[in-house]
């Protein structure tokens, strides 16, 4: 594909893995990186694939910032869950998205594609 648009953001939350290694982790923050790879096949008048401030506003109202991730999902908030969820949601906006990748920290993160 001739261009992958992609945007990162960031966004504050807290978690605990419900099952680590037996028992729950300790409740603590992050914060989370996020990076979203859309593919565009052609450019608008502008030079424009996906315009990024739409994707990063998109991403703005969708990531659960300054929250419990624990009280919103039914699944164990790890990274990879994590990354499935954004997946299935920036997928449901824009159909060209390609992987996403949730970073717990700086230097570890999972990427998720289908
Ligand atoms: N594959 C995964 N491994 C781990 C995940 C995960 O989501 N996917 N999550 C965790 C923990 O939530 C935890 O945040 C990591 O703990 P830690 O190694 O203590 O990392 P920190 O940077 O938060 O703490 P430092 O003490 O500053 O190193 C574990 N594994
Ligand atoms: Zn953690």
């Amino acid at each position: 594909m001739p261009w992958t648009i992609r945007v990162k953001r960031k966004f504050n939350a807290a978690h605990f893995l419900t099952d680590y290694h037996g028992s729950p982790e300790p409740l603590h923050g992050h914060t989370w990186g996020v990076e979203v790879y859309l593919e565009a096949y052609e450019l608008d008048k502008g030079g424009m694939g996906i315009d990024f401030v739409e994707i990063d506003n998109f991403l703005k109202d969708l990531l659960p910032d300054y929250k419990l991730l624990n009280e919103l999902f039914d699944f164990s908030p790890s990274a990879e869950n994590l990354a499935m969820w954004l997946y299935k949601k920036v997928k449901e906006r824009y159909p060209t998205l390609k992987k996403v990748v949730v970073w717990e920290t700086e230097n570890c993160g999972a990427e998720y594609s289908e």
